[in-house]
C-alpha cells in the first residue's frame, strides 16, 4: 500500500511532541515510555543507534501498554522488519530509499519517511506519501523553509525534528503544515541516567499541553 495515512496521522496528531530517545538498555526504555506517557505523551520513537534499542522496542511494546512505541533511525529494509516484528507501532526514517519504500509497501505499519528538498518532496508524493518527517529541522532552514514549501506541497504535512526545543516549538507548532514536532528535549540523557522519571514526567507534561495549529 502507499503511506497508511490515517494509521499514521492518529499516532501523529495526538500529541504536540514525539520524543525521540536513544536508549541504553530495555529496562530504561519502559521506565523512560511509563514516565513519558504518564506526561501524556504517549507515542515514543525509540531509535535504532544503541544495541539495546531492538529489545528496548520488544519490551515497551510488551510491557507498557498505555505506550505507543515506534522505531527511528530505520535506514533500510532489514531494521524496517526486525521493528516490526519487535512490536513497533510506526516506523521512521531520517531520508528515504527505495528498498525502505518496498518494505513499508508491504507492511501495515505505517512509515513516517524523511524529506528535506523540494525534488525529494516531489519523489514521495509520487509514491503516495504526504505526511513526511523533515530532518534537520532547524540545520535545514527550518521554519523559514516549511514556510516557503507550503504554498507549493499544499497536501504535505511536516513532522519536524532536529534542533527542536521549547524555545522555538511554539513556532514550529503555529504553522499549518507542522503536524506534530519531533524533539530529544523531553528526555535528557543526563535525567535519564540519573533516574529521575519524576522529572522526565514533568517535562512530556509541559510539551503535552502544547497546541499544533
Ligand atoms: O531525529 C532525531 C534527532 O536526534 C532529534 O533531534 P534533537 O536531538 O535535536 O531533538
Ligand atoms: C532522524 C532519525 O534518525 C529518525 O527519526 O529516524
Amino acid at each position: 500500500m502507499a503511506q497508511n495515512k490515517q494509521a499514521l496521522m492518529a499516532v501523529l496528531s495526538a500529541q504536540p511532541v514525539m520524543p525521540v530517545v536513544a536508549v541504553d538498555s530495555a529496562r530504561e526504555a519502559v521506565d523512560l515510555a511509563r514516565a513519558l506517557a504518564k506526561g501524556g505523551l504517549k507515542a515514543i520513537e525509540i531509535t535504532l543507534r544503541t544495541p539495546a534499542a531492538m529489545d528496548a522496542i520488544r519490551a515497551v511494546a510488551q510491557e507498557v501498554p498505555e505506550s505507543i512505541c515506534g522505531a527511528g533511525t530505520v535506514l533500510g529494509p532489514r531494521q524496517f522488519d526486525a521493528a516490526c516484528e519487535a512490536g513497533a507501532k510506526f516506523i521512521v526514517s531520517p531520508g528515504t530509499t527505495i528498498e525502505l519504500l518496498d518494505a513499508a509497501r508491504n507492511s501495515s505499519v505505517p512509515l513516517l519517511p524523511g524529506a528535506a528538498t523540494p525534488s525529494e518532496l516531489m519523489a514521495m508524493l509520487e509514491e503516495g506519501y504526504e505526511i513526511l518527517k523533515f530532518f534537520p529541522a532547524e540545520q535545514s532552514g527550518g521554519i523559514a523553509f516549511l514556510k516557503a514549501l507550503a504554498p507549493v506541497f499544499q497536501q504535505v504535512r511536516f513532522c519536524p525534528t532536529g534542533g527542536i526545543s521549547m524555545k522555538n516549538v511554539r513556532d514550529y507548532l503555529a504553522l499549518p503544515n507542522v503536524v506534530c514536532v519531533g524533539g530529544s528535549w523531553v528526555a535528557p540523557k543526563d535525567v535519564v541516567a540519573a533516574g529521575n522519571f519524576d522529572e522526565i514526567t514533568r517535562l512530556a507534561a509541559e510539551a503535552a499541553a502544547l497546541t499544533a495549529a
